[in-house]
């Protein structure tokens, strides 16, 4: 099935309100569609006759080595969208050999779904998605959970230092989940209520000390999520950050920032491949990937495409999305006359009015 095609039976299957709850974004969902029709505006300009054979589309990511350039980004409740939840996911990434970052709001607990990861794969990797606490216990009970858990990586989200306004949930009435479902991470923490979303800590307090001290606190690689303006990916680094994710959050948080892509290319130069950037946040193709490689990021996250996977077709839809993407991306890239990642570079990616135009770059 195409990811449309997969859109589309997910949107079928699930609940409506929880369909809008994955589909929608912030205020007006103008950077929701920004991400998205960013990427249309990129086009590819080939380099011919270099050989594009035995081509090798292995990123090395923090914590992931030989990792495929698409990465799973989190994305809550997946047990809301498929019985089977994240431990689909997990067998699904496992299998395609994808990181998957899993998140404090999973609806299964970061142990579990590592053991499903390893059902499926010898050495998986599995980074765990968390939100600095107001109360630092509980932060550093979650980075112990994950490093128990066989996490190889955290990911600490920056953009959310209060719940994005979605409209689609205001308007529907979905503001937690709902009986018989928790944010299974959350449970047993110390002084922290069990599992409603609202006990998902987002702190309006939290700095870059903060940051320095919970990458400090572990020997775990840590990445930033969700930095758009490059003096904060310099901070980052500075920091102790081992990666940096230029993300808008899906446009799930502010609906007045640009589009994603849009602010790859500073947040490179600023990193000047100090550590790895990644890029989330309207990729539906293999050319998405392709374009977002070339402009300097390490690797991509996916995050509705696969929710919708999971939600057509649990494990074998997760699947099918990782490998559309993959097959699309390394197919894009011979047709770039590419055989490594590296081979796509900045000057590859040209804007389509430029081209029309017939005007120089
Ligand atoms: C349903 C849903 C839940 C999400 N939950 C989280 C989360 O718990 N933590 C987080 O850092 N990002 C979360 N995100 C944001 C994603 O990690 C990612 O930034 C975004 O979905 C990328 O955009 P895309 O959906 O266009 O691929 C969520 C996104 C969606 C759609
Ligand atoms: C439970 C929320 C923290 C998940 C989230 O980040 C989102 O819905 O965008």
């Amino acid at each position: 099935m195409t990811l449309r095609a997969l859109h589309d039976a997910a949107r079928e299957a699930l609940d409506p309100a929880h369909y809008d709850y994955v589909a929608g974004g912030a205020g007006e969902e103008r950077v929701l569609a920004g991400n998205e029709r960013a990427f249309d505006r990129y086009a590819l300009l080939p380099r011919v006759l270099r050989g594009a054979e035995d081509r090798d589309t292995a990123a090395d990511l923090p914590g992931a080595r030989r990792a495929a350039p698409v990465v799973v980004a989190p994305t809550a409740f997946h047990r809301l969208m498929h019985p089977d939840g994240e431990r689909a996911t997990a067998r699904a990434a496992a299998a395609e050999g994808a990181v998957l970052i899993t998140g404090t709001a999973a609806t299964t607990a970061v142990a579990d779904v590592v053991a499903a990861a390893r059902e499926t794969a010898p050495d998986p990797a599995v980074w765990f998605q968390l939100y600095l606490h107001p109360r630092p216990a509980v932060t550093e009970a979650l980075v112990r959970r994950a490093e128990k858990a066989g996490c190889t990586a955290l990911v600490v989200t920056v953009d959310s230092p209060v719940f994005g306004r979605h409209t689609r949930d205001l308007r529907n009435g979905f503001t937690d989940l709902p009986p018989g479902y928790a944010a299974e991470n959350m449970r047993d923490l110390p002084g922290a209520p069990p599992g409603a979303l609202t006990d998902i800590p987002m702190s309006a307090s939290p700095t870059w000390r903060d940051f320095g001290e919970l990458a400090r606190m572990t020997s775990l690689p840590v990445l930033v999520k969700g930095v758009l303006h490059p003096a904060d990916a310099r901070l980052a680094v500075e920091h102790g950050a081992a990666g940096v994710v230029v993300s808008n959050h899906g446009g799930r948080q502010s609906d007045a920032v640009p589009a994603a892509v849009d602010c790859l290319p500073a947040v490179v130069r600023a990193v000047a491949g100090r550590v790895p950037v990644l890029l989330d946040g309207g990729v539906r193709r293999g050319s998405d990937v392709a374009v977002a490689l070339a402009l300097g990021a390490a690797a991509v996250g996916v995050g509705r495409p696969v929710v919708w996977g999971l939600a057509a077709e649990g494990e074998a839809g997760v699947r099918s999305v990782l490998a559309t993407l993959r097959d699309e991306y390394d197919h894009t890239l011979a047709l770039c006359g590419g055989r490594r990642n590296a081979d796509l570079t900045e000057d590859m990616v040209v804007t389509r009015d430029v081209v029309t135009r017939g005007g120089t770059w």
